[in-house]
């Protein structure tokens, strides 16, 4: 079974050094399959667009009329005529395009809004696996930048390329009906575009997927520094300097990448400027060749110098349409890298509600690897009764967090089964599952808001007076009405206001007001003062209150206290029974006994 490792994320295309984005018909499938349910208001631009392609032609030609018959037949009536048509077409033509640019936004802040959705939907159902081994920053990235870059490629590619295309069109049109000659000579220079334009094309392709790199790592570096645990990091270890230099590294190449995209922009817009600039001259000439030998007026040499540009802008645009195509697949490339991890926790097809299951938990042969190759748990085998309290003990690292991990299927078992109430947790839905089963982490995690807040997270609907009195059950109630706001106290970015044992009660009272049937507690370790200590305890025995527990034990007491203990040892259970048993054994038991509590009075 493949996971998301560090080999999966390895494959993907934003951190390798992948050149071209794949423009297979798949991909372009998938895409437009986003926009497909856009298609009415897709269609409406594209008519708009050859609307306004059209529009654009008259007032040059109207300018050919009046240079050529209002002007010489000194007819004010037929200049009043032709210049309020060439501004009527010049307004028709930018109503119509606030209409679009309107269209334009519509179209692609909804895709942006599917995706978005889509996305969060997609991360909530990854492993937890994902987001231990997810560089910081980048899922922001993903969800931000990259999903918003997409505002761009309606524009930038279909819409370019629409009206690029039309404006090519009608206008080539236009200056063959009006002279093949002339005609033949503007498109004479059009070649000269194409070659810089593609060579500036393809630079200023390498320089935005560096640029976009630099910036990811950037906002990885802001978020592992400037986000509460790395922060305390920093200070803890007086890195500033060094992150600051770090920082301001990633930054100046950043800048640097930035200034060069711009740049690189640039020249292609000189280049081509100095190329259309040719076509107007060599119009004159030789449109004044034939104007000599009568074969054209005035007006038409006009309309067709001011004509060029439509027919030379496009073909300069379409040529770097390329650039703009490979940047849009390169960014939905990106975002369909996570979309096609697909998230293997998930509901199995027919899955029961664990409704009426009961609540022993059982372990039938279980074993688990992170990796491949290094089994966490192996072969793991016991039953905790329901109502009673079974201790996890053992040597750092062998396992314990991982037992409780796998009974709300944070990680799937590999193999083995884990039943609660005879029922495999495989089969039963993970909403009824983790409705049933309150986890007390001893990093209690808390989001910036009111007390109040946290604890509603556990049952939206439970009143006052049931907070209260979850939190008197937790030994929690009479600090919070010591705290000048009381329940309405916000506790800071992970609860960083409260100590670590006024954090473990609130968790508690959490898990009260939840009320699952099953609770899985990491008991706090010895970092706890005694009366804060005395507290915890007091609301733990409420909490495991005829409830199946199962508690990773720190504390003398909660060991003796516990129905069976399973010692694990290296992704083992190396010995289960009762305190007095496992101490007679004289075994791994008595080992970690003496060396954790053997100078402590029992
Ligand atoms: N997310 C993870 N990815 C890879 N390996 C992991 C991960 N979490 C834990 N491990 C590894 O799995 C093994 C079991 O870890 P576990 O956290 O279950 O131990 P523990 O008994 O709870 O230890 P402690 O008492 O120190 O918390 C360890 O070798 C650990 O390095």
């Amino acid at each position: 079974m493949s996971r998301y490792g560090g080999y999966t994320l390895g494959r993907m295309k934003f951190d390798d050094s992948q050149e071209k984005p794949d423009l297979s018909k798949e991909m372009l499938l998938r895409i437009s399959r986003y926009f497909l349910p856009y298609w009415k208001q897709t269609l409406v631009v594209l008519v708009i667009l050859a609307a306004t392609s059209v529009l654009g032609l008259l007032p040059p030609l109207l300018i050919q009329q009046i240079v050529d018959h209002a002007l010489p037949g000194k007819d004010l009536r037929l200049l009043a005529l032709l210049v309020a048509g060439s501004l009527a077409a010049t307004v028709a033509s930018g109503l119509l395009g606030v209409l679009q640019s309107y269209l334009n936004a519509f179209i692609s802040q909804n895709i942006i809004f599917d995706m978005k959705n889509q996305m969060y939907r997609h991360l909530q159902g990854m492993p937890l696996q994902f987001f231990s081994n997810v560089k910081q920053g980048e899922v922001i990235t993903r969800m931000t930048s990259d999903i918003s870059g997409i505002q761009g490629v309606f524009n930038g590619t279909i819409v370019n390329f629409a009206s690029n295309l039309l404006m090519l069109i009608t206008t080539a049109g236009t200056l063959f009906w009006m002279n093949w000659k002339l005609a033949l000579v503007s498109v004479f220079v059009v070649p000269l575009f194409v070659a810089p334009t593609r060579k500036m094309g393809s630079l200023r392709w390498k320089l935005a997927k560096e640029t976009q790199e630099k910036i990811s790592e950037q906002n990885h570096i802001i978020e592992e520094t400037l986000s509460l645990s790395g922060y305390m990091l920093m200070k803890l270890f007086t890195k500033e300097d060094q992150e600051r230099d770090r920082f301001k590294a990633v930054s100046a190449e950043t800048t640097r990448l930035q200034i060069r995209e711009s740049m690189a922009g640039r020249w292609f817009m000189m280049l081509v400027n100095t190329f259309a600039s040719i076509g107007p001259m060599l119009i004159y000439l030789c449109g004044g060749y034939l104007f000599i030998r009568g074969e054209i007026t005035i007006g038409a040499i006009i309309a067709f110098v001011s004509l060029l540009g439509r027919l030379y802008s496009p073909v300069g645009q379409l040529t770097n349409l390329y650039v703009d195509i490979k940047r849009s697949v390169a960014l939905f490339e990106r975002i369909f890298d996570y979309f096609d991890m697909e998230p293997q926790i998930v509901d199995a097809p027919g899955a029961d509600s664990l409704n009426g299951a009961g609540s022993a938990i059982e372990f039938r042969n279980v074993s688990f690897a992170y990796q491949p190759d290094k089994p966490a748990l192996r072969d793991i085998s016991f039953k905790a009764e329901p109502g009673t309290l079974t201790a996890l003990v053992g040597p750092s690292g062998a396992g314990k967090t991982t037992i409780t991990n796998l009974i709300p299927r944070l990680y799937n078992a590999d193999s083995g089964s884990i039943r609660i109430g005879g029922a495999d947790i495989a089969s039963i839905t993970l909403k009824s599952l983790r409705s049933s089963i309150g986890l007390v982490t001893q990093d209690t995690y808390l989001f910036n808001g009111t007390i109040r807040e946290n604890l509603l997270y556990a049952n939206e609907e439970a009143t006052d007076e049931e907070i209260t009195q979850a939190c008197q059950a937790a030994y929690i109630h009479d600090f919070i009405m010591k705290l000048p706001d009381g329940y309405d106290t916000v506790v800071g970015n992970r609860g960083i206001k409260l100590s670590g044992g006024e954090k473990q009660r609130l968790s508690i009272a959490r898990v009260l007001l939840k009320n699952p049937s099953i609770i899985i507690m990491d008991e706090a370790t010895s970092s706890l003062d005694t009366v804060s200590e005395f507290y915890v305890q007091q609301a733990m025995n409420v909490l495991l209150k005829d409830k199946t527990s199962l508690v990773i034990a720190h504390r003398l007491s909660t060991i003796m206290s516990a129905d069976n203990i399973l010692v694990i040892q290296d992704g083992r259970v190396a010995e289960e029974g009762k305190h007095q048993q496992l101490l007679e054994r004289n075994g791994v038991y008595k080992d970690l006994y003496d060396k954790q509590f053997g100078k402590k009075v029992t």
